[in-house]
Order: C-alpha cells, then structure tokens, then sequence
C-alpha cells in the first residue's frame, strides 16, 4: 500500500501580472521517484519554490504527512520546511566554495542538530557531544558517496559533477523524507550524467526517501523516475508513467516536438 507523503491542492502563484504557476494539484507518496518536466518558462522551479518555502503562494494548500500527523506547510518558511523533512539543490550550484568539503556537509547538518543558545555560548559538555556526533554523520555520508579523499579539499577545487554529488550530499545530510532536485544534471557531461543516473537510484533505494527531480535531460528522466508531471505555461498538462508520457499526443505536441 502506498503511503502518501505530500499533497499540493489548487497551488497558484502570481507575479505581478503573470501567472507562473496556475492552479496546479500534486501530490508524492513514500519512496516514489517522480520528475517534473515542461518547456522553459513553464513553472518547474517555482512549482519547487512554493513547496519548499522560498516564495509565499498566491493561493492553494500544501499538507505534509509526518508521523505525528498532517502538517499544513503554508506560510512556513524554508528552515521549517526543512525540519518537517523537505531538503532541495538548487539549478545553480550553492556551496561554500572556500569551506573543505566536510564543513560544506557539517553546515547543512546544524539545521538539524541545532542545540540551544545556552549550550553553544557556554561550549557545554552537550554541544561537543553534538559536534563530534555530526563530524562521525558527516564523515559516514562522504563514504558513502566516495568523498573520503577529498573531505580536506576546498569545495572549489572540485570537478563540476563532483560539486553537484556534494550538493545532493549536504541536501541529504538534513535526513530528509523528500528530496527535490533541480536540474541536477546540467552542464554535466555524459558520463557524468550517467553517474548521477546511478547515484539517483542509489539515494532513493539505499535511504528510502521520495525524490522529485526537474529535468531537461530526457534520458536521465525517462530511464530513473516512476511518475512525471509535466507542466506547461504554469499549468498541468499531462501526469503518467514515462511510457505513457512519450506517446501522451498532448505532450508530444507541446513538449518533445513530435519526438
Ligand atoms: N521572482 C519572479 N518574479 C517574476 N517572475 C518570475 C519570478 N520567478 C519566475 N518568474 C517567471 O515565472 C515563469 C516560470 O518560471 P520558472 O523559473 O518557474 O520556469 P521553469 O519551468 O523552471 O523554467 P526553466 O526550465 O527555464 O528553469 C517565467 O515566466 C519566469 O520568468
């Protein structure tokens, strides 16, 4: 049985005079794989935006399901989003390019182990507990990802597809129940993209999570999600299977241009 894990009812967003996400219904269950996918301008990312706090929406509700109940996530912001257990990359990569690659991973934890006022000021026995407990969870997740070698090295110095694997990393550190993705294969060459294919896979087979992902790249979204959205001009166009969306004649028209 499937568990539902977000509902997203009638979600507009207005800017000014545009209309960038209208009226759209979504919802994710538990441990689904499901991209999101339309034309430029379409709405993706502020679809991402609204779900993840970073822009208020115009109208609609958002219901998150934790195991003490439903959640209501409108009008909260990012941090608490990402309390509930939400965590998102962003299109452009968004790392502390001077900091080591560990500090990078132990930054995106403190949201989560975050101690009180008291005991950090004071440096109590609590607060070293904590930082050694998420120096150990930080280093255990480098492994996990094959960054051992390089959790010294300034985030800077990394290859590109390496920045992006350290992105999803620190997005994972929060110990998320749903993960968004954007874009996250672009500017990646084709094997690293293929990569990322398999580290998707991994994620989402190895920590049980949801994971919606925005993407241009029809081969990386065809060959791993389960279920797409697609959107056009804010608007749902089309939802299925990946089999079903290629041959969707709604789709093929407006989207992948008689592919
Ligand atoms: N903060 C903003 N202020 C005004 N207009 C915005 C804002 N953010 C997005 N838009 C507009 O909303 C529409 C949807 O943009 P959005 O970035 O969500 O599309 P997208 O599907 O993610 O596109 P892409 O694939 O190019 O990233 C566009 O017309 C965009 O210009």
């Amino acid at each position: 049985m499937t568990s539902r894990l977000l509902d997203a009812q009638g979600l507009v967003k207005n800017f000014g005079g545009l209309t960038a996400v209208a009226d759209v219904s979504v919802h994710f269950d538990q441990d689904e794989l499901i991209g999101l996918i339309g034309p430029n301008g379409a709405g993706k990312t502020t679809l991402f935006n609204l779900l993840t706090g970073e822009t208020p929406v115009s109208s609609g509700s958002i219901s998150f399901y934790t195991d003490q109940g439903v959640v209501s996530l409108n009008g909260q912001r990012p941090a608490a989003i990402a309390r509930v257990g939400i965590s998102r990359t962003f299109q452009n990569i968004r790392l502390f390019k001077e900091m080591s690659v560990l500090d990078n991973v132990r930054i995106a934890m403190t949201n989560h182990y975050r101690e009180g006022f008291v005991t950090s000021v004071l440096r109590l026995p609590k607060y070293y507990q904590t930082e050694r407990m998420m120096t150990k969870a930080a280093q255990e997740l480098l492994s996990m990802f094959d960054l051992t070698a390089v959790a010294d090295q300034p985030a800077k110095s990394l290859p590109y597809g390496i920045q992006r694997r350290l992105e999803i990393v620190r997005a994972l550190a929060t110990k998320p129940k749903l993960l968004f993705l954007d874009e996250p294969a672009a500017g990646m060459n084709p094997e690293e993209t293929a990569a990322l294919t398999r580290l998707i896979r991994r994620i989402q087979q190895e920590f049980h999570i949801t994971i919606v992902l925005i993407e241009h790249d029809m081969s990386l979204v065809m060959n791993v999600v389960e279920r797409l959205y697609v959107l056009e001009h804010g608007a749902l166009l089309a939802t299925g299977t990946p089999q079903a969306i290629q041959h969707d004649p709604a789709v093929i028209k407006a989207y992948l241009g008689g592919v």
